[in-house]
């Protein structure tokens, strides 16, 4: 069965195609940098132990740009995967916002493009281009189910203490104002991943996932018990545009003292802010270079955003009584070795401790970067979202066959 899987983050598209059961892609694929000038494209053809790269340079505005190349190229005569898209008989989406509707894995309907379209203003970065990779997705692949995952099922298990706001109850019980937690595909997979490694399903974990959009969760014994994001993908760590946690305060001083409107607000702490606000680049890779050039700002930015995780660590460290692993992962997690050690920096006393030559390692698996004798172990585990969906994808289609009829 052709499952295709399209995950669109905030300025990137994965997708892969994967001939289920087999877990093992046929092709996949990476648009990076999308809103940027300079967008890559990079698809993959895996054939046996044979790949073929086609690597594109391009300026892609929008996600729409994004997917129109992406369907080119799984389509096309030479580097093509497919012959007619009448072959993929499900699409799997990554949706970022489910809000209070979704709590688990959902054949999409009318009814569930609409609700997904009424979280627009919550995720505005995501469940827009969500929408737009379902819409593109049903006029190309016409004979195709079309399925949402959704990144803040895995966060269903938070308790109220860790959910709620304290404002009036009323928000909560009428109109559902409580943290929702998202990249829960992500933490998802790899405290999988940890637990496997660890030999460990009681294990108390920290899950850092680190890419353009960034959120922390405290996993006990696979279960997430809080996470950095909240009712929107906004709050929390440092990010690649967004703010993360600010004093609301603020928000009332834009508007009132300042004349912004409400709009220029979520434009600011969406889009303006984060690493971009403060140096001008959302790029980790951008920030780098301005370091190595001498850029102050740059400098600053690395060390509010290594120190924002750093207080993260030691509040789950707190809640979960205990820690047996931290665990890094995404764009950012997975590749920058100076951010791992300057957030590993000076925590010692919570039992984590980097081994400076091990983290320097570059590998695409699973590794552990601690010193032989740390406490806590620090794993670099390499997430794949997409994995994560075809599977929940194809245990949705396994158990109703009848949604392919
Ligand atoms: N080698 C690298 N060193 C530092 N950062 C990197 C590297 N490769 C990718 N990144 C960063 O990863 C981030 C994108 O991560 P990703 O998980 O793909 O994001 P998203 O899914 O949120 O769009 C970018 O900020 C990019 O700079
Ligand atoms: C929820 C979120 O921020 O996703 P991404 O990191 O892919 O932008
Ligand atoms: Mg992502």
């Amino acid at each position: 069965m052709n499952i295709f899987i399209i995950n669109s983050g905030s300025s990137s598209i994965k997708y892969q195609l994967f001939k289920m059961p087999n877990t093992k892609p046929i092709c996949t694929g990476l648009v990076e940098r999308i809103g940027l000038e300079n967008s890559i494209i990079t698809h993959k053809l895996l054939k046996g132990d044979e790949e073929k790269i086609i690597r594109k340079t391009m300026d892609l505005v929008d996600h729409e740009a994004g997917l129109q190349q992406v369907a080119e190229l799984l389509t096309d005569k030479e580097v093509g995967v497919i012959k007619d898209p009448r072959e993929i008989e499900a699409v799997g989406h990554r949706v970022v916002h489910g809000g209070e509707s979704f709590a688990s894995t959902t054949m999409i309907t009318k009814e569930v493009k609409a609700e997904i379209k009424k979280l627009f203003s919550l995720a505005p970065l995501h469940n827009p281009a969500n929408y737009l990779g379902i819409e593109v997705a049903e006029k190309i692949f016409t004979l195709a189910k079309q399925i949402a995952v959704f990144d803040t099922a895995f966060h269903q298990t938070m308790p109220p203490v860790a959910y709620r706001y304290a404002i009036p109850q009323s928000f909560y019980s009428e109109r559902g104002i409580r943290a929702y937690g998202f990249h829960g595909t992500s933490h998802k997979y790899v405290t999988a991943k940890t637990l496997q490694y660890l030999k460990n399903d009681k294990a108390k974990i920290i899950t850092i996932h680190l890419g353009n959009g960034c959120s922390m969760t405290a996993v006990n014994a696979g279960v997430s018990i809080d996470t950095s994001m909240g009712f929107g993908p906004l709050n929390g760590l440092i990010m690649g545009t967004r703010s993360g946690d600010i004093d609301p305060s603020i928000i009332f001083h834009l508007v009132n003292q300042l004349g912004y409107s409400l709009d220029q607000v979520n434009n600011l702490l969406n889009k303006q802010s984060g690493m971009m606000g403060l140096t001008g680049f959302s790029d980790m890779r951008d920030i780098l270079k301005g370091i190595a050039a001498g850029n102050e700002q740059a400098e600053l930015a690395y060390d509010m955003y290594a120190y924002r995780i750093k207080k993260y660590i030691g509040s789950y460290a707190a809640v979960l009584n205990g820690l047996d692993a931290i665990v890094f992962t995404a764009g950012v997690g997975e590749n920058d070795c100076a951010i791992r050690q300057m957030i590993c920096a000076e925590m010692d006393f919570l039992g984590i401790k980097l081994d400076e030559e091990k983290n320097k390692v570059r590998s695409a698996s699973l590794r552990e970067i601690n010193t032989d004798d740390s406490p806590v172990k620090i794993l670099v585990v390499p997430t794949n979202e997409e994995l994560e969906i075809v599977e929940q994808c194809f245990e949705l289609i396994e158990k109703q066959p009848s949604v392919l009829s």
